[in-house]
């Protein structure tokens, strides 16, 4: 089973940076394994080229268990996911141009999207005709602060899919590794296509 969730990793980690959404040491993923413990990468390295041995496992208060390894500075935010949502079941979060320049051409605390057939590609989501809201935290470099601010806008509405970091990057789950990949590829699109709208409407 472990082994199963810690090549869900690696093969995302090849994938995301196929499409050169983690670039030089950028992006970090994670598995849930239990109720309190997750697989999680290890800090600084290239996550398109991912071994087992750059997987470690933490708990929910971010903790490593047994491992000299140094977590994802960013752990407190995927932790923070599990804890707030026993269906979360993975977590990845890229570094892609398109979400990086987008999150700082949007000032408000929300990106909203409609009119894109591609919304059916976020789970629950039948028409283009909804709006959704995606949330923009502001970054620092305080990951318990940035954690604090996902805990306390989950706890006034739960957020659903992923949510953007301003001038970061953006951070999808999913039930599982299939579901965050469809998340994170859905949003990918669904971003690119609003920046391009934004640019074409200069
Ligand atoms: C050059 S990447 C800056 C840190 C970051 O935002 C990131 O996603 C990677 O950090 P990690 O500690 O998980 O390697
Ligand atoms: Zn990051």
């Amino acid at each position: 089973m472990s082994e199963l969730l810690t090549h869900s990793i690696i093969d995302a980690g090849r994938w995301i940076d196929a499409q050169g959404w983690c670039p030089a040491t950028g992006g970090n993923f994670s598995a849930r394994i239990d109720s309190s413990t997750a697989w999680v990468t290890a800090s600084g390295r290239h996550k398109g080229a991912l071994t087992p041995d750059d997987l470690i496992k933490v708990d929910f208060d971010g903790q490593v268990i047994d491992s000299a390894l140094t977590p994802s500075a960013e752990t407190l935010l995927h932790t923070a996911l599990y804890a707030l949502d026993d269906n979360i079941g993975a977590v990845l979060h890229t570094h892609s141009v398109t979400s990086t320049v987008l999150s700082r051409m949007v000032a408000a605390d929300y990106l909203t999207l409609s009119g894109y057939e591609m919304q059916k590609s976020l789970s629950g989501n039948h028409t283009h005709n909804e709006q959704i809201g995606i949330r923009i935290l502001e970054n620092t470099q305080d990951m318990r602060a940035l954690a604090q601010q996902l805990t306390s806008t989950w706890a006034r509405t739960p957020l659903q899919w992923g949510f953007l970091v301003r001038g970061h990057g953006l951070y999808a789950w999913g039930r599982d590794m299939k579901e965050a990949r469809r998340h994170i590829e859905g949003l990918e699109f669904l971003f690119a296509c609003e920046r391009e709208m934004m640019l074409l409407k200069k």
